[in-house]
């Protein structure tokens, strides 16, 4: 049955989920990786496509920004749709002066200042942390071709333009990679709802230097590899 946010019929999507902020780069992904893609929901525009990977169903569906938007999709999918892996392919403003725009990371934990999951256990702050067999998977993709990975914490954050105390020097100083908006919501939901999790993204900007709309939409190869490699 459909949900309130998602058109498709039961079994339309496959077990395995990629998950960008982006529609047209959920669009994109399907088209360039994925053998036979049909799209399964379009509902508020938040794109939805399931076909093969090199024989394997596989599907991707775009989250929109921010954690409260990702958790409503990403719970839908395990509740209704019996998704048990995902993993989010997403853009990252890094933090770490050695990092280099086009850069792929793989999220070992996420902190956050969302206040989502304050309160699931009373005076508990959760770790929010990936599967370690998906982590693992991309880290050895990366060891068999020689593709670069950088594996570390990211920043989760629930506003992209601040509007409080700069937390960044901090974060920087505790070897926080970078930035994003929904890491912490998708480890935090796969936790709750019992699926496996992995966050891996792109560097799309860095202080003084970033990418262009179109670029951030088109430019996921090396990381789509990295993730369709871990659910292989
Ligand atoms: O490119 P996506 O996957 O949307 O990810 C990043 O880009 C958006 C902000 O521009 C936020 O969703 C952030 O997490
Ligand atoms: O959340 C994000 C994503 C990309 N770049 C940023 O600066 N922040």
């Amino acid at each position: 049955m459909a949900t309130p946010h998602i058109s498709a019929a039961p079994g339309d999507f496959a077990p395995d989920v990629l998950m960008p902020g982006d529609p047209r780069r959920a669009k994109l992904i399907a088209e360039t990786f994925f053998e036979n893609p049909r799209l399964v929901t379009e509902v508020r525009g938040i794109l939805g496509y399931t076909g093969t990977y090199r024989g394997r169903p596989v599907s991707v569906l775009a989250s929109g920004m921010g954690m409260p938007s990702f958790a409503i999709y990403a719970t839908e999918l395990a509740r209704h749709y019996g998704v048990k892996r995902i993993i989010r392919v997403g853009t990252i403003g890094a933090i770490q002066p050695f990092l280099e725009l086009g850069d792929v990371i793989a999220a070992s934990a996420a902190h956050t200042n969302s206040a989502m999951t304050d309160g699931w256990v009373p005076q508990v702050r959760l770790s929010h942390a990936p599967s370690f067999d998906l982590l693992r998977k991309a880290v050895e993709h990366g060891e068999q071709t020689g593709k670069k990975i950088h594996v570390g914490p990211l920043f989760t954050s629930d506003s992209f333009y601040g509007g409080g105390p700069d937390a960044v020097p901090a974060l920087i100083e505790l070897g926080t990679l970078g930035i994003d908006m929904e890491a912490a919501a998708l480890y935090a939901i796969a936790r709750r709802e019992g699926f496996e999790a992995l966050m891996l993204g792109t560097i799309s900007d860095k202080p003084g230097e970033e990418w262009p709309a179109e670029k951030r939409e088109a430019t996921f190869a090396d990381m789509v590899s990295f993730a369709l490699a871990a659910l292989a």
